[in-house]
């Protein structure tokens, strides 16, 4: 039995189930008040577990799989493998000041407190720099610290910046890029193809929605034109319609952000009839 490790609420919740589903593994049954949950595969089962602790999970092998943000799986120092970036839950881990403070830059920080959710990934951040500070862990609330006299700066994670600005805080660096991991036992991921199988559906849903499935008619003359319109990705296939004019269907996968550019040129081509769909899964 293969257990995948997914948050069991939270902001990393939802958009994991629904990648789950667009991979053809739903989570099925599936309530955040549940422990497990069943999928389609008889030899797999979800496993509910807040985001924070996935890493120690996969790392002692209670999951064999888990889905969290690299920022937990660097804070926790788990000894797993970080088998494929999924692209979404990005978050950064800032350091900032408040707004009339002094301090400038990192250095500047020499000997200070600094208050955090992430004690470690900010140790470990003064530590490459060289610049010894006190680092106090906090549970939360982590932007109040500096007004009320507890840190001089804090470490928290940022995404659209808003919660800095109420605070009235000011950000002086980056200190860390995250977004959410698939990520596995390094003994189990040897030993289970399954595993395998579970990274390359995941990554099938990511290659697809960075492309378009592309359909027209094209009259049989202007075909050579429309081919050299289209980028070579091993296509396009190409169907003789049966009408009275001479006609061709031209089907192509191409990228999502070259739709725009490429349907202007074949409907100048001659294209006609263009559809352009989305596509659920890729597999090479
Ligand atoms: N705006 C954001 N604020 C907090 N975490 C975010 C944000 N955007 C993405 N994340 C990522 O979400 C993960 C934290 O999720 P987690 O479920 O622990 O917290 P949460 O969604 O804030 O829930 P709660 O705080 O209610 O427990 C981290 O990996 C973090 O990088
Ligand atoms: O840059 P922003 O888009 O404003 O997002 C960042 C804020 O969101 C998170 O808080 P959350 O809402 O999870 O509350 P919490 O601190 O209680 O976890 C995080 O701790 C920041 O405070
Ligand atoms: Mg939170």
């Amino acid at each position: 039995m293969i257990r995948i490790a997914i948050p069991n609420k939270g902001r990393l919740h939802d958009p994991t189930v629904k990648l789950f589903k667009e991979a053809g593994l739903p989570v099925l049954e599936g309530s955040s008040r549940k422990l497990f949950a069943k999928t389609t595969d008889p030899e797999m089962i979800f496993l509910f577990a807040r985001a924070a602790d996935i890493p120690e999970y996969v790392q002692d092998g209670a999951a064999d799989v888990g889905i969290t943000g690299l920022d937990l799986i660097d804070e926790t120092d788990a000894e797993v493998e970080v088998m494929l970036d999924l692209h979404f839950g990005r978050a950064k881990l800032v350091l900032a000041v408040p707004e009339d403070s002094e301090i400038k830059t990192a250095e500047d920080l020499k000997n200070m407190r600094v208050a955090t959710e992430f004690p470690n990934i900010t140790e470990k951040y003064f530590k490459n720099i060289d610049i010894p500070v006190e680092v106090i862990k906090v549970s939360g609330a982590c932007e109040m610290t500096p007004h009320v006299g507890i840190a001089d700066a804090i470490v928290d994670i940022s995404s659209s910046g808003t919660t800095l600005v109420t605070n009235h805080l000011r950000k002086i660096t980056d200190v860390f890029s995250s977004s959410v991991y698939l990520i596995s036992n390094a003994e189990s991921s040897q030993r289970e193809e399954k595993i395998q199988h579970i990274k390359t559906a995941l990554e099938s849903v990511l290659h697809a929605k960075q492309k378009r499935y592309l359909m027209m008619n094209v009259p049989s003359g202007k075909l050579e034109t429309i081919k050299d319109i289209l980028p070579g990705l091993g296509g396009p296939t190409v169907m003789k319609v049966e009408s009275k004019n001479s006609t061709h269907a031209v089907h192509a996968v191409i990228d999502a952000d070259q739709v725009f550019a490429i349907v202007s040129e074949l409907k100048k081509a001659g294209a006609s009839d263009i559809l352009v769909v989305p596509i659920e899964r890729m597999i090479p």
